[in-house]
């Protein structure tokens, strides 16, 4: 079957309001919600074709976008490649130029709208900030808790909460009085071997365990997925359900085993070298273009990268960059939205 090219856009207002409008009842997926969009015409580029797509559909001008996804989905009746763009800014008053009803809904509410099956990575990215931060090791709870205030004032919205050396009990106290804390400040990601309790946070698995738990997972229940992303929790394996669930990646096998627990997204690395890893083979740009291109899930660029590199990642495909140090040590001088 042809894949057809579908241009989609993710439309984010001042208020960090998104776009979603109702598919005709007639149509392919006909009767859910969508992101606006539509077919891409042959000699027309993607961003031709995105701004030709809003302006029929929305009654929109395009003035500021960028790639955000990348999608391959296969329909029993169609194949789609849904290239999703960011678009940041626009003139015009949106609304449904072609009948459609269409509503500006608050990320987080967008779980509650019945998309097209291939849409749930869609909804993902657009939850999903651009930058990732991992927290370096500490001397100390009060420099732990100074740089928190810090990301959280240069604009961090989401936090994987890591720190080695701690065993698995002194790790969940550290995680009880950090959230207690700052809670609401971020998107919390926690560590360790069981999914963690506090509402709302979500679960990074070290490449380890998620090779771990793909072969329980594909040995003891074929098909059987865990991630909220694809909408099915089982805790046969003592799992309480993350709010997210995400996964250290450095290769297609490991990207793939992600897929297919359903991660809702991951990060990959190296893409440059470190200084905490100076013995590994960084990926390289041409290699994080490929990777990127064969999964379906928000990805993010991890290894020595700074927030100045986002405009590299987000050509690359990305989600965004993660950092340790880079989002950590100068975070009061990055921007929140280099890309905008
Ligand atoms: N626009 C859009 N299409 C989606 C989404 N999710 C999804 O699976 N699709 C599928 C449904 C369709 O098979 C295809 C988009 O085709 P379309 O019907 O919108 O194309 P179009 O705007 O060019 O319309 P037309 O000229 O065929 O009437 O992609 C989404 O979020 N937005
Ligand atoms: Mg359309």
């Amino acid at each position: 079957m042809r894949r057809i090219h579908v241009i989609a856009a993710v439309i984010r207002d001042a208020q960090n309001r998104i776009l979603i409008a109702k598919r005709p009842d007639h149509a392919h997926q006909g009767g859910l919600w969508e992101f606006p969009g539509g077919k891409v015409e042959e000699a027309e580029t993607r961003r031709d074709g995105l701004g030709r797509e809003l302006l029929e559909e929305l009654g929109i001008a395009v003035t500021e976008a960028r790639p955000l996804l990348d999608i391959r989905h296969d329909y029993p009746d169609k194949s789609v490649r849904l290239d999703v763009w960011l678009v940041t800014g626009f003139d015009g008053e949106a609304h449904g130029a072609e009948g459609q009803p269409v509503r500006w809904v608050a990320a987080a509410e967008l779980d509650e709208y019945a998309f097209p099956a291939a849409n749930a990575p869609i909804v993902r990215a657009a939850q999903l900030p651009e930058q990732y931060l991992i927290t370096p090791d500490v001397a100390d709870e009060a420099e732990l808790f100074s740089g928190l205030e810090r990301a959280r004032d240069a604009g961090i919205r989401m936090v994987q909460l890591r720190q080695t050396g701690l065993d698995d009990a002194a790790y969940q106290a550290l995680a009880q009085r950090v959230l207690e804390k700052f809670g609401g400040d971020f998107q919390w990601m926690l560590k360790g071997d069981t999914s963690p309790v506090w509402p709302g946070a979500g679960w990074h698995l070290t490449s380890r365990q998620l090779r771990a738990m793909w072969t329980r997972q594909t040995q003891g229940q074929p098909g059987a997925t865990i991630g909220s992303g694809a909408g099915l929790l089982q805790d046969e394996d003592s799992f309480s359900s993350p709010a997210l669930l995400a996964a250290s990646c450095h290769n297609a096998e490991e990207l793939k085993m992600a897929a297919d627990l359903g991660a809702d997204f991951v990060t990959l690395s190296p893409i440059n070298s470190t200084a905490s890893h100076p013995d590994v083979q960084p990926l390289g740009w041409e290699r994080v273009r490929e990777l990127i291109d064969s999964v379906n899930m928000p990805v993010y660029l991890l290894g020595g990268l700074s927030a100045n590199e986002l405009p590299e990642a987000f050509e690359a495909g990305a989600q965004g960059v993660a950092g340790i140090r880079q989002l950590w040590g100068r975070s009061s001088s990055i921007s929140s939205n280099v890309a905008s």
